[in-house]
């Protein structure tokens, strides 16, 4: 599956390129960074005038657009906590927007295409680091095995899509990512951006204690939605082949470790407090990126410095 079919394309900067999800984490910086390289002809439709779950609207889209290049940046994402208790919603929301999309690429002539999918797809208990073959080789973690299996759907379209019709679809699978335009919801966003913001309104509010989920145990890998963004048009690039490719930072850090970490950067002096009634998840997955970094590629952004540069962002845009 990991076959290279290497033919490097060159991008062409004036051909017109379809962000699905361009207001999101991931989608706002794959746009800031097609910007910064001159690509002039950005279709960038707000979601209320293009539901991606509405396959008429999405075929009619396609259809008068034709658009070259497609990133399906457009998703229902969420943390742990939202991957658990709206599962029906991350299985269905998240098949109709790959499906539709990724179909009416392939039948209005797109060039190429790139599914985001995530570090989830692995098994729960999958070898570490986590190589693009452990896919479908155990069970899934339980807290988000429905988006999971959505994802899942979404590399084996491309990659019928590819067989069947020879339709250039990729499949990037990142880990944990972070950074400028991130979800801080106070229950429903990731770990990272959830502990900022908990950190910030107990310094802001003078609390003593941050109550911080699950035992602290688990690992995670994170990466700076910049290099995120960077990888992604790297694989548009260089990259043409079945298999799916991870995008790592190759560092992990424990929940405990984060926690401190943010904490610190935040400036919050109190105490952290854990509560072990919240889920810890899967207890690892540092992926494998040897792939991507034999291609040529590596990231720039350490955590800290990734973490310094979002509570900037966070303070100029979320709160004061
Ligand atoms: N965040 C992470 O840690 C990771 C994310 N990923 C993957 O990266 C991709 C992007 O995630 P991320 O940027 O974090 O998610 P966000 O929630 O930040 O952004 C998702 C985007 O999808 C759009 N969207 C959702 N539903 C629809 C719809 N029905 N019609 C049109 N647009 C829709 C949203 O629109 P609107 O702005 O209008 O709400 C938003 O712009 C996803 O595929 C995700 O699985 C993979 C690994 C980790
Ligand atoms: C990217 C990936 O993200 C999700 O998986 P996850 O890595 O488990 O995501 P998470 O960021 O929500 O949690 C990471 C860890 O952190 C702990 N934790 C502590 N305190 C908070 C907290 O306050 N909020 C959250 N969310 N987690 C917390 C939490 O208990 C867990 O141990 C997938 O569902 C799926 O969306 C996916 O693909």
């Amino acid at each position: 599956m990991g076959d290279l079919n290497n033919d490097p394309i060159k991008l062409d900067r004036s051909a017109k390129i379809y962000v699905a999800g361009h207001r999101g984490l991931v989608g706002s910086a794959i746009t800031a960074a097609l910007r910064r390289l001159g690509f002039s002809n950005l279709l960038l439709p707000p979601r209320s005038l293009l539901d991606l779950t509405d396959q008429s609207a999405v075929e009619s889209f396609f259809a008068a657009e034709k658009p070259a290049y497609v990133i399906l940046a457009a998703a229902k994402v969420g943390g742990i906590h939202a991957n658990n208790t709206y599962p029906a919603e991350f299985i269905a929301t998240n098949l109709q927007i790959q499906t539709n999309v990724i179909h009416s690429a392939y039948r209005n002539g797109v060039v190429k295409l790139l599914f985001l999918g995530s570090s989830c797809i692995y098994p729960k208990f999958a070898p570490q680091p986590i190589p693009e073959s452990a896919l479908l080789t155990g069970p899934l973690e339980p807290t988000n095995e429905w988006y999971a299996v959505a994802k899942i759907a979404g590399i084996k379209m491309c990659q019928a899509y590819r067989i069947q019709y020879n339709f250039d679809a990729i499949s990037a699978m990142p880990t944990n990512l972070y950074g400028p335009n991130d979800n801080f919801h106070p229950d429903n966003s990731h770990v990272l951006p959830a502990l900022m913001r908990r950190f910030h309104e107990a310094k802001v509010l003078g609390s003593k204690e941050v109550v911080v989920w699950g035992s602290g145990a688990p690992l995670r890998e994170f990466l700076h939605v910049d290099d995120l963004a960077d990888a992604v048009l790297f694989l548009m690039e260089k990259y043409s082949g079945l298999g799916h490719v991870n995008v790592g930072s190759g560092k992990e850090v424990t929940i405990r470790e984060l926690a401190e970490l943010v904490k610190e950067v935040v400036g919050f002096e109190g105490n952290i407090v854990w509560d072990g009634s919240k889920p810890d998840g899967t207890p690892r997955k540092l992926m494998d990126s040897s792939l991507l970094a034999g291609l040529g590629w590596t990231p720039k952004v350490s955590l800290r410095d990734g973490l310094v540069d979002t509570y900037k962002w966070y303070l100029e845009n979320v709160k004061r």
